[in-house]
């Protein structure tokens, strides 16, 4: 509002040029102004005053979700408030206030307003402080429909349910008695006033009906005729056979739960499908509906401010058309990113409302993972950690054997519990570094968000050869793995696919080629943790001097006792290649599988890829340098 007169000739330009435009706020001043005139517009103003006793002018065009609903008898949060006073017919008030003075509640003095642009061709809204004003938040948004011409602008219509889970689970004393239950039925039918359809939805565990004192029971009995359903308690994190039952049982679509993904304030929490189930997430427990009834009370006094404030419409409808509902609207919510954010690691994660049964454990989450990309020698790696006294790696799997592949592809809708289990429980799990290696983490787009919500303090390794030597090897991992479209097509043939070529080839190239990216995969792994959780290790040093890279991890990972891989690994010339020394100072190598033999590369297809990668090659640098990390030989001779 007070920049200077040439950039503010700009500004005018440009929004009368564009047709834009424009919500201003006054600043907070140290010296007060009195029937001052606002530089360059037919307004005056007064300055730090404190406020009360707000209303809106119902006749201003702005107003759309916001109602004027009378008269607020609080204060405005500060006493820093600019008020105005108009000289041209292009203002209309939005807000009114009076001064926080003995005798002046009457008076209202501007607080907010409207110029319509009929004094220099352009609109705007003008708040005469800040956004600290609860009303003022409602008053942006109407002024960013007003002034969009409704284009930024939200629906009016909200539907709400509200969801009473465990209605029979609480202590002898403090359960709901008929008395409750006859309150719960009457603001029931004066919520229905407010909400037309609106009803309680109440959810049980069969195990603790009739189990209080006589009135309690009474109330038990008197619920049962209300209505109550068995598909609730959606708890987070997922617990598996919960969601067994609910399938097998009562072929359950929609529940609801309140703690996804772990986040607070409450209005964070959000809903997401899982074996089809869709949770909602808007449910309450029973303890505030007996005794106080404080929950009774909240709801209808929040729903008559709604309606008192707003224009917005509110509706209820079944728990499944709402589902539905909710999840056209936030169709990126459908997927789940289980998340624990809160909780450190190692962290002790038993399903929240299970009780530890016999033969239960309580697991801890890995300290670091391995995530790739494949061919870079991960496997060399994840062997030479797993020699180290105080490093433990994950059960293998029967699919993917030695890797989890958890984060990425459908492994993550198994749940955590899933994760989990591949875990051994330690004696002492804070003194042990548990790990796991995936090599296909590093290039999935979804993997570094997934990561983060779940293991937030985890570190990082990657590890990263030439580029075109790690699309070559992958080439050749997958005809020893007999794919039929790397049986079919040479290497030329895949990486110069073209977007016609059939959908096999294309996948294939996509699958050789893109993981190289490096510094496009490592950016989006840095949008989610600070660079010092990620370590990048050069896959060629691993080769050539793995007891170097060895240490270098140890220090990255400050793990106790430092191991001496000297002594542990030795050059096996049959191999051709690091091996780990076994009793009886014999070497055990890694199997055929990893330092294939396969005939050199063509130069013609060295020369293409070298091409191809080079503006990734010169990303990569770039990253490396400025995050201060050291950039690897290869890189170098490879930009030369
Ligand atoms: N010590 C040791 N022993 C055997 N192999 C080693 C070793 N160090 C690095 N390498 C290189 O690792 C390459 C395989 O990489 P990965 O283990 O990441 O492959 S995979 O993604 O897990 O399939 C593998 O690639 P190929 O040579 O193409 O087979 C090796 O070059």
């Amino acid at each position: 509002m007070e920049i200077d007169p040439w950039n503010r000739e700009l500004l005018d330009k440009y929004l009368r040029d564009y047709g834009v435009g424009l919500v201003g706020f006054m600043p907070a001043r140290e010296e007060t102004q009195v029937g001052a005139k606002l530089r360059g517009f037919p307004l005056y103003v007064h300055s730090n005053l404190a406020l009360e006793n707000v209303s809106l002018n119902s006749a201003n065009p702005v107003l759309r979700l916001t109602r004027a609903g009378g008269t607020l008898q609080e204060e405005l949060p500060g006493t820093d408030w600019t008020v105005f006073t108009p000289a041209h017919a292009t203002f209309t008030p939005l807000e009114w206030a009076a001064p926080s003075l003995p005798h002046f509640s009457e008076e209202r003095l501007i607080v907010a307003i409207l110029d319509k642009g009929e004094h220099d061709s352009i609109s705007r809204v003008l708040f005469g402080g800040n956004l600290d004003f609860w009303l003022h938040r409602l008053l942006f948004l109407d002024a960013l429909s007003y002034l969009s011409l409704g284009r930024i602008s939200l629906a009016l219509e909200r539907h709400i349910l509200v969801d009473i889970d465990d209605i029979f689970v609480a202590k002898k004393g403090v359960r709901m008695t008929e008395e409750d239950v006859k309150a719960l039925l009457a603001s029931q039918g004066r919520l229905r006033e407010m909400v037309p359809g609106w009803r309680f939805n109440l959810g049980f565990s069969g195990k603790y009906y009739q189990n209080g004192y006589p009135e309690e029971n009474a109330g038990d009995r008197m619920l049962l005729g209300y209505s109550i359903a068995p598909h609730h308690s959606g708890v987070y994190p997922v617990h598996e056979p919960l969601y067994d039952a609910w399938k097998k049982v009562w072929n359950v679509r929609v529940t609801s739960s309140e703690e996804y993904p772990h986040l607070y304030p409450a209005r964070l929490r959000r809903g997401f499908i899982h074996r089809n189930i869709m949770i909602s997430i808007f449910m309450t427990h029973l303890s505030n509906y007996g005794n106080d009834r404080l929950a009774l009370y909240t709801f209808e006094s929040v729903i008559k401010f709604v309606k008192c404030w707003t224009n917005l419409s509110l509706r209820t409808v079944p728990p499944l058309q709402l589902g539905e509902r909710y999840f056209h609207l936030f169709p990126n919510e459908r997927d789940p990113v289980w998340g624990v954010s809160g909780i450190h690691v190692p962290m002790c994660r038993p399903p929240p409302h299970a009780n530890l049964g016999q033969g239960e454990v309580v697991r801890s989450a890995p300290k670091f993972l391995v995530i790739g990309p494949q061919k870079t020698g991960t496997t060399a790696l994840y062997t030479f950690l797993a020699m180290h006294p105080g490093i433990v790696a994950n059960y293998p799997s029967a699919d993917t054997f030695e890797e989890v592949q958890f984060f990425n592809g459908k492994n993550y809708y198994k749940g955590i519990d899933w994760y989990m289990n591949f875990f051994p429980v330690p004696a002492n799990s804070s003194s042990r570094y548990l790990f796991e290696k995936s090599a296909t983490y590093f290039e999935g787009e979804v993997v570094p968000q997934r990561v983060k919500a779940l293991l937030p303090h985890v570190k990082l390794v990657a590890t990263v050869i030439p580029a075109s030597r790690r699309a070559y090897s992958w080439y050749h991992h997958m005809r020893a793995h007999n794919d039929p479209a790397a049986l079919q097509y040479s290497f030329h043939r895949v990486i110069t696919a073209g977007d016609g070529d059939p959908r096999p080839l294309r996948n294939l190239r996509n699958k050789c080629l893109v993981p190289g990216m490096y510094a496009k995969h490592l950016e989006r792994w840095l949008d989610y943790f600070p660079s010092w959780q990620l370590i990048l290790i050069d896959g060629e040093e691993l080769r050539n001097d793995p007891v170097y890279i060895m240490n270098e991890l140890q220090r990255f990972l400050s793990i106790q006792p430092f191991y001496n891989y000297t002594e542990h690994l030795r050059y096996d010339k049959r191999k051709g290649f690091f091996c780990q020394v076994t009793e009886g100072d014999k070497t055990k190598c890694l199997g055929r599988g990893k330092g294939r033999v396969y005939p050199p590369m063509d130069e013609s297809d060295a020369k293409l890829l070298k091409e191809y990668y080079q503006p990734y090659n010169v990303a990569l640098e770039k990253l490396l340098t400025r995050l201060d990390y050291p950039v690897p030989r290869w890189l170098e001779e490879e930009l030369q």
